[in-house]
């Protein structure tokens, strides 16, 4: 579902002429099959954050190549990457990315507004996602009247809207109290029993990356060992 070929990454930081090249990902090979839950962890400054800016196409490898549901990604113009993300991913970001001057309700129905699906259609998916996620009640609040836990979980809703196939998700629980994560934990698992929705979580939470079938850890942009659900993760993070 999601394959990374001898995937390099490096950023160049500096003023033109005098930059600096940081390498951040080395030679990453992963295949995360349809169906899967896989949690990345590795302390920070590992990459983490990039390899899951690179599977959503926000930018592009040095080298090496991406293939999402068998689409070489890394070929893709930035128009058709927009496309193919709007149909194939969902995002759960720490940031929420809430647009401030839209209601709860109106982020969340964006996805829908821009497939172009009918009002009385958006209303029910809207209402029935934000009651899922347990922020129906604030539906006509806008995030500015809101707490981060009640943003993040409007931003969950507004991810799952076109019911995506693969959901990448950078801390998805960072802001949850101990009750709206295990929910969300929940729906996850759900999403992923019932209709087979594939998850890739990087997190620093050992009750999130339990939910994973599988946990990848980055260490210096290495990956370094994949093990399964059970093993010790307090141990394994050093
Ligand atoms: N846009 C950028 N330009 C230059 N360097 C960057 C950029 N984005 C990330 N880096 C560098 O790449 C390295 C990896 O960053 P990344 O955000 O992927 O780590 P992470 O494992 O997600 O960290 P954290 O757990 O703190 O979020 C860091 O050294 C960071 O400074």
């Amino acid at each position: 579902m999601i394959q990374l070929n001898r995937v390099n990454h490096q950023f160049a930081i500096g003023k033109k002429g005098k930059e600096r090249i940081v390498p951040v990902l080395h030679d990453i090979d992963l295949h995360v099959k349809q169906g899967e839950i896989v949690a990345i962890v590795g302390r920070s400054g590992s990459g983490k954050s990039t390899l899951l800016n690179l599977m959503s196409g926000y930018i592009r490898p040095t080298s090496g190549e991406i293939l999402v549901n068998g689409q070489n990604v890394t070929k893709l113009s930035e128009g058709d990457w927009a496309n193919f993300r709007l149909s194939h991913l969902g995002f759960m970001f720490q940031s929420f990315q809430l647009i401030p001057s839209m209601t709860a309700f109106e982020n969340a129905e964006l996805p829908l507004v821009l497939q172009g699906v009918g009002i009385s259609k958006r209303k029910q998916r809207v209402m029935e996602l934000l009651e899922q996620v347990g922020i129906a009640e604030y539906a006509g609040h806008y995030p500015g009247e809101l707490s981060g836990g009640q943003q993040q979980r409007v931003s969950v809703a507004r991810s799952l809207m076109l019911d995506p196939p693969i959901v990448l998700a950078d801390e998805p629980t960072g802001s949850l109290d101990s009750d709206n994560e295990r929910q969300l934990l929940a729906l996850i698992r759900t999403l992923n029993e019932e209709r087979g929705t594939t998850f890739v979580l990087i997190t620093h939470d050992d009750q999130v990356a339990s939910t994973a079938h599988r946990i990848l850890k980055l260490k210096d942009g290495h990956l370094l060992h994949a093990y399964a659900k059970g093993g010790s993760l307090a141990h394994e993070i050093q």
